[in-house]
């Protein structure tokens, strides 16, 4: 019998382990994500940070190990099961936007709006309100084919947060940007999960991004590594950090 998920974790995995046609990819991984908490899963290429995000958001079924959903579990469910719950509870944001080349911006956000069963017009403002944010609103009668690579990236932000899921999985979502763009989605991406109570999953190997989240667990080779020890800086050694006490830091590398 297994134990059961804190009450406070939207998703909770214990042991996941995964293969992709015999190769490992996850090697027995355990980890509980906060309601409202922004995580960030940081690795080299190939270390399964990919497989990770998959098999949380059902977009997998797992090899061995259990995940849960908000108490309900995930690793029993069948292929439309898994389905139903990317539908109705999870956003992606994926490296590639994927968007519907047939539709302009406005229509590509308002859809999954729509398909929920939203009318035109909640719909419809809530698109140009996402595209206003991220500062795209000049793009929504254009078809993606019109954009740049990094307009349409903002785009995919907007059509997965403008259902405000309860979870937002973010794989590699910088990867087709600049810095500074990537600066302002991670910046909108963050402060739209902190401000609407959404939990977000980004996956990068950019250790640099990690710093919008509020705590950050590193994969290797398809195992999460322990936090390395912090490297004190002059005068900060553990005299003068004892001395000055031990408050959490907003950003810990520690699986819990
Ligand atoms: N569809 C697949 N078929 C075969 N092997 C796969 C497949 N997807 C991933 N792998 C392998 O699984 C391991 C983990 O890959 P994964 O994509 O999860 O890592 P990642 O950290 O997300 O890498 P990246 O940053 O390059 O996306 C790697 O060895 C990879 O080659």
């Amino acid at each position: 019998m297994s134990a059961a998920p804190p009450d406070n974790d939207v998703l909770w995995a214990r042991g996941i382990v995964k293969s992709h046609h015999g190769t490992p990819a996850l090697r027995g991984v355990s980890l509980g994500v906060q309601v409202g908490e922004v995580l960030a899963v940081t690795g080299p290429r190939g270390s399964g940070k990919s497989t990770l995000l998959g098999c949380l958001s059902a977009l997998l079924p797992v090899d061995e190990g259990e995940v849960w959903f908000n108490s309900s579990p995930v690793h029993t469910l069948g292929r439309t099961g898994r389905a139903r719950l990317r539908r109705d509870r999870f956003g992606f944001v994926g490296s590639q936007p994927h968007l519907v080349p047939e539709l302009t911006a406005r229509e590509n956000v308002a859809l999954p709006l729509l398909l929920a069963g939203a009318g035109n017009k909640a719909a419809y403002t809530a698109a140009d309100e996402w595209l206003e944010r991220l500062d795209i609103a000049d793009t929504r009668r254009l078809r993606p084919e019109r954009l740049v690579q990094s307009q349409r990236q903002r785009i995919a932000v907007a059509r997965a947060l403008a259902p405000l899921p309860p979870v937002v999985f973010a794989d590699d979502p910088t990867a087709p940007l600049h810095r500074e763009a990537a600066d302002q989605v991670l910046r909108i991406l963050s402060s739209a999960a902190r401000s609407h109570q959404l939990t977000l999953v980004l996956a990068t190997h950019d250790p640099e991004l990690a710093r919008y989240a509020d705590r950050s667990v590193a994969l290797a080779d398809g195992r999460l590594t322990p936090p390395a020890a912090p490297t004190p800086a002059p005068g900060t050694g553990p005299v003068a950090v004892a001395a000055a006490g031990t408050g959490s830091s907003a950003v810990s590398a520690t699986p819990r």
